[in-house]
């Protein structure tokens, strides 16, 4: 427990998590042991810069799988600044707006190899250097290089091989193959209870919530207001 003689230590992993899968939660869990951090916070993302093209779940279903899937770990808490913000997710504004909440916290950013090997093409990257440490896990079929970035702001942390991916999680659904054991097993039961990842048949599937009614809503008017 944090006594308060050192800074709280406050790991953050961004996603988009659709879904989020035993990857992410185990690359989270060995960063918080290996670095003592006092919580990691999942920060599902509004429209992830590189995603944009492709069509990802709403994102209320991702933060509540988000949120069950690491409902039983004491450490882990689910952010919505991304969601709330809106807009695209840059990862420079996610770190200010944690920052916010924990004055003083030393912050590390956590990714996997593939996503660190991007990370000079993000947005301020030299800035999210200066805020956070940012720590890169391996991931199985990426190679984990520093990709330049400056020794002292990276860290790198071998944690066990977990060959699975959101991609491959939702194709699985759609073809009807199971997603048991690579995620964890509310979020199965969430994925057949509001049919996500399958051709709706809406009358099948559980109504969705209002949260997600109003997001799709407002998403459409803004991809029409896009077009014209
Ligand atoms: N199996 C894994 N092992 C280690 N890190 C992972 C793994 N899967 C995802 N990550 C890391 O977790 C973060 C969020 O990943 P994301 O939500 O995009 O999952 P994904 O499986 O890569 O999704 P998709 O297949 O839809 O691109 C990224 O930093 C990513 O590198
Ligand atoms: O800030 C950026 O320019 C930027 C560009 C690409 C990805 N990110 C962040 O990287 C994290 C992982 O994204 P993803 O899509 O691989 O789950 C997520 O928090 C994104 O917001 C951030």
């Amino acid at each position: 427990m944090h006594d308060g003689s050192r800074p709280l230590r406050i790991g953050i992993m961004g996603g988009t998590f659709d879904p989020i899968h035993h990857g992410h939660l185990v690359a989270a869990s060995e960063v918080q042991n290996v670095f003592g951090l006092d919580e990691v916070i999942f920060v599902p993302t509004w429209a992830q810069p590189f995603k944009k093209s492709g069509k990802v779940s709403a994102a209320e279903h991702r933060y509540l799988m988000t949120v069950i899937a690491t409902a039983s770990n004491n450490r882990f808490t689910v952010s919505r600044v991304d969601i709330e913000r809106g807009g695209t997710t840059y990862t420079i504004d996610t770190l200010h707006d944690i920052a916010a909440e924990y004055p003083g916290a030393e912050l590390y950013f956590i990714t996997g190899a593939d996503a660190l090997a991007q990370i000079l093409t993000w947005k301020d990257n030299e800035e999210i250097l200066g805020m956070a440490r940012l720590v890169g896990v391996t991931r199985p079929g990426h190679i984990l290089t520093d990709s330049g970035l400056p020794e002292d702001r990276v860290d790198f942390l071998e944690v066990p091989a977990m060959a699975i991916s959101s991609t491959d999680c939702r194709e699985r659904v759609s073809r009807g193959a199971p997603v048991w054991y690579l995620v964890p097993d509310g979020v199965v039961q969430y994925i057949r209870k509001y049919g996500l990842y399958r051709p709706h048949r809406q009358s099948e599937v559980t109504s969705m919530t209002a949260h997600v009614v109003r997001e799709q809503t407002a998403r459409s008017a803004h991809e029409e207001g896009e077009r014209r």
